[in-house]
Order: C-alpha cells, then structure tokens, then sequence
C-alpha cells in the first residue's frame, strides 16, 4: 500500500488583497467524515479548477471532489498580480525569450490554448467582465538595461513573428501618468484577471455542474489501497478511484520530487482606493498592466471599479524558501522596498497607504519544466507553475484531467516529453546560491 503524508500544508503570509476588495464571499463546508467519489483533486488553484472544468467537459457523468487547504482565492491563485500571458515569459532569461524558438512557437500555442480554456469559462460561469479582460500588457523600461531587454525581445518576436508594438516614454507617460518609464514594448495577446474575482467565478459555475469543493480541509495524507485511494484531512476522509495533486510546491511535502523544486516566495503592495484628488494628479489611463522589462524588476497594475477600486498593485522582491513561507520580517523589509518603488515612479501620490501586503508561493524547477504525468497507478500530478501558473497550471490542469481520461492532446504530448525537473545542490546550498544570484539580478534590473 502506498502511503505519502504531507510534510507540510499551506502557510500565508498577509491578506490575499485581491479577495480582499471583493464582497465577502459565503464559506464552503470544510470536509467532515467520509465521502467517495470518481476523482479527487488537491488544491482549488488554477491548476485544480482548470482540471476539474476538463474533467466535466471530457464526461460529465464523472463525481469529482476538490479539497482546497485554505479559500478559494485566498491561496497562490489568489495572490498574484493576473498577467495571463501569451508570449514566452522565461522568468530565468534577461528578456524573458525562452530556451529556443521552436520551444516559444509552441509555448505560446498552448498558453493561447489555456486562455481560450479561460475565456469560454468565463462565457460560460458569466465571470463579470473586469476580472477578465483580453487587453494585452506592457514590458516597461526605466534604464538602459530595460531599454536594452525590451529591444532583444522585440527582436526575438520578430523572429517568431509575433505582433508587438514599441512605445516612447510619452506613449508610456500618457497611458500610466508618470514620466518614470523611458520606453515600453506593447504585446497584445495578454488577458488581465482580477484573480479572485476570476478564481471564484470558475469556481461557483463548477459546482453549478456538480464539481463538490471543500475549502479549509488541507490533505493530510493520501494513501493507496484495495478499493482506491483514500485521502485524509483532519475531520474526514474522501475515497476516490482517482487523484489529481493539483497543490503546485506543495507536491514536494507530499514525499515527490524531493530536491527538486524551487520555492520561491513573491510578495504584493495594493493600495487603498486612490480618491478623486490622487486620480486628478495621477492622470493616465484607467487600467493598465506593466510587467517590468527585465524579469527581475516591478511589475505594477492600475485597475479600476470594474476589478474592485481605483488602486495600484506593485509586485517586487522574490526569496527562495524552501520552507515555502514568508516570515513577518521578510514581508516588512520587503513592503518597505516596494514602497520605495512607488514613490518613485508616482511621486504625485506620496501619502497613499498600501491597504494589503502580502506573499505567495511560486514554484520553479531549474530547466523550467512542469510535473503533469502519472505518479503512481491513479496517481496523477497537476504542479510546477514555473511562475506562470495563469496559463501553465491551467494547461497542467487540462493535461491531467485529459491524462486520467485516457486522451492525448497537443497539451498531454507537451508536458509528458518534458524531462524531470533537475536536481537541485543540496541545503543549504541551494538556498544560499539562489538568493545570493536573485539579489545580484534585483540589483542589476533595480530601476526596472
Ligand atoms: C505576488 C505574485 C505575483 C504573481 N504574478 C503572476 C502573474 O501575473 N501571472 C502569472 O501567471 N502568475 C503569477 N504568479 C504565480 C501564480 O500565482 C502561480 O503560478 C499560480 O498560483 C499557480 O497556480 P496553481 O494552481 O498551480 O497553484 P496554487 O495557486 O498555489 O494552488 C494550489 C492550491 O493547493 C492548495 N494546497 C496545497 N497543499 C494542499 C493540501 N495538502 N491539501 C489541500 N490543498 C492544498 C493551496 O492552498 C493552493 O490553493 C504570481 C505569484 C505571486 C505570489
């Protein structure tokens, strides 16, 4: 009999702000005693949702169960800033181009394929507009070093002929209101989601169609034997023919790809509602997305009441935490950095609070491939975001559902060819060599 117990469960550090700004939305039932159904699916992020959707599409007879450890919204798919990106966005590379255009062409098929997935879901759950909008995104430069980045990836759209469009820094002042940008390089294919609102949409039309969620149960321990796999939260226990790991870095706690996996922690500022005298000096558009020229500077949004209030969210500072946790004190001096990245590109808001802060749990492994396979008989592996978990925990999620029915697809094909993620040094090495160069990359991209 197989038996894997869960190391660790979920951690979260600050308010998940996107959630936050939405109206409360009514608590599901945590699991109590025992239940069964055809498959089960650990974790209600993009990937576990996407998988439960496919499921429901391949054979809507199939009985299928999510159990969530937190809320839905309230974990990783909750917390990001909702760039779902079409275009190749290697968060290892300088400009993020990925390992070779062949890889990139069929990359952007797929992440294409994942925001179609999205958007026929977001027809069919009536998701409100504002949390999914299909209006494209900017790479934007402040120095040389991302004027520099933004033209090598415009070379390498070129190449893969991708349409994008080159933006001064009056195009970039009159779209954002601040002079900080020099540049920006415009791609249209990106949708912008306002992850809560589109998580707990998805979520509420999947148990329209009969999907059953439980939030608040983490997995405890899952074990395989005569009459299936049995998976045990603290008060209940769910039997299920099958099961899809849908639960990202935290497949690791589960005993699988041990030293292998990258955590890395991301952290968030939203500000509170921006009031009509911030809007008068901010100037600019209404929404808009910037995704820093060089991977490893600041991303910022300006939504707006469509996505829950006038605010501003800035993304910056990434650790590696093999604990997958971010302390007070990380957050802290990491909230103090980014509030010197808002001032400096919105000196007209000076005195505007940043209303949430929080972090979340990226996973990464080294050669940027994912864990969508079959782990053991019925066992099935939905993980490894590798920092885009919009598009690529959506596809990882479609491939498992597809895998576990038997089909093969552009998606199953992809991610069953992909290598095992690679070993990673041993700690505390890792985690000294991975800071120590992610601080050198910050350093260099400071201004971006
Ligand atoms: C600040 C920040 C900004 C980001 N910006 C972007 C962006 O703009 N675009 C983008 O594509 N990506 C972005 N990301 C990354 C993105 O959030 C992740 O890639 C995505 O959430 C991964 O989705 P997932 O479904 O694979 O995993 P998750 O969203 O982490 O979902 C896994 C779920 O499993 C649950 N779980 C774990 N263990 C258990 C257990 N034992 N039992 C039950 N449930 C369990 C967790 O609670 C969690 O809800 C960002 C991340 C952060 C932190």
């Amino acid at each position: 009999m197989a038996r894997h117990e869960a190391l660790r469960t979920p951690v979260f550090s600050g308010p998940a702000g996107w959630n936050a700004i939405l109206s409360r939305a009514a608590p599901r039932a945590r699991l109590e005693g025992a239940t069964g159904c055809d498959i089960a699916i650990v974790g209600g992020g993009f990937a576990g949702l996407s998988a439960a959707r496919r499921l429901h599409q391949i054979d809507p007879g199939l009985d299928v169960v999510i159990l969530e450890a937190a809320r839905i919204a309230e974990g990783g798919t909750g917390r990001n800033s909702g760039f779902m990106i079409d275009l190749p966005h290697e968060l290892t590379s300088s400009d993020y181009a990925g390992s070779g255009e062949s890889r990139d062409r069929q990359l952007t098929q797929l992440n294409r394929h994942a925001i179609d997935f999205a958007a026929q879901a977001v027809a069919e759950y009536a998701i409100p507009e504002g949390w999914f909008q299909c209006s494209g995104k900017i790479n934007a430069a402040a120095s040389a070093v991302g004027m520099a980045a933004n033209e090598s990836y415009a070379r390498h759209l070129r190449d893969l002929g991708e349409a994008h469009e080159m933006l001064d820094a009056s195009a970039m002042r009159e779209i954002t209101g601040t002079d900080y940008y020099r540049g920006g390089l415009y791609t249209p294919g990106a949708a912008m989601i306002q992850p809560a609102g589109y998580v707990r949409g998805f979520a509420l039309g999947l148990e329209r169609t009969g999907v059953r969620i439980f939030e608040q149960s983490p997995v405890l321990c899952i074990e395989n034997g005569a009459q299936g796999w049995r998976l045990l939260t603290a008060r209940g226990e769910v039997r299920a023919e099958r099961v899809i790991m849908a639960n990202n870095g935290h497949l690791e706690s589960f005993g699988f790809q041990r030293g292998r996996l990258m955590h890395i922690m991301l952290n968030a500022c939203m500000t509170e509602e921006l009031s009509a005298d911030h809007l008068r000096a901010l100037g600019g558009h209404e929404c808009w997305g910037a995704t820093p020229s060089d991977p490893m500077g600041t991303t910022v949004r300006r939504i707006g009441p469509a996505q829950g209030g006038h605010r501003i969210v800035i993304r910056q500072g990434g650790y590696y935490r093999p604990r997958m946790q971010t302390s007070t004190r990380d957050l802290a001096r990491l909230v103090r950095h980014m509030r010197q990245k808002f001032e400096a590109r919105f000196p007209m808001l000076r005195g505007v609070r940043f209303e949430y802060c929080w972090s979340g749990h990226l996973c990464l492994s080294r050669n940027g491939v994912s864990v969508m396979r079959e782990l053991e008989p019925g066992l099935y592996a939905a993980c490894v975001d590798n920092g885009l978990g919009t598009t690529r925990s959506t596809l990882t999620g479609i491939g498992a559902a597809e895998m576990l029915c038997g089909l093969t697809s552009a998606v199953t094909r992809f991610f069953t060819a992909e290598a095992q993620p690679d070993r990673l040094p041993p700690h505390p090495l890792d985690t000294v060599g991975a800071n120590a160069y992610m601080r050198w990359k910050e350093w260099r991209a400071r201004l971006e």
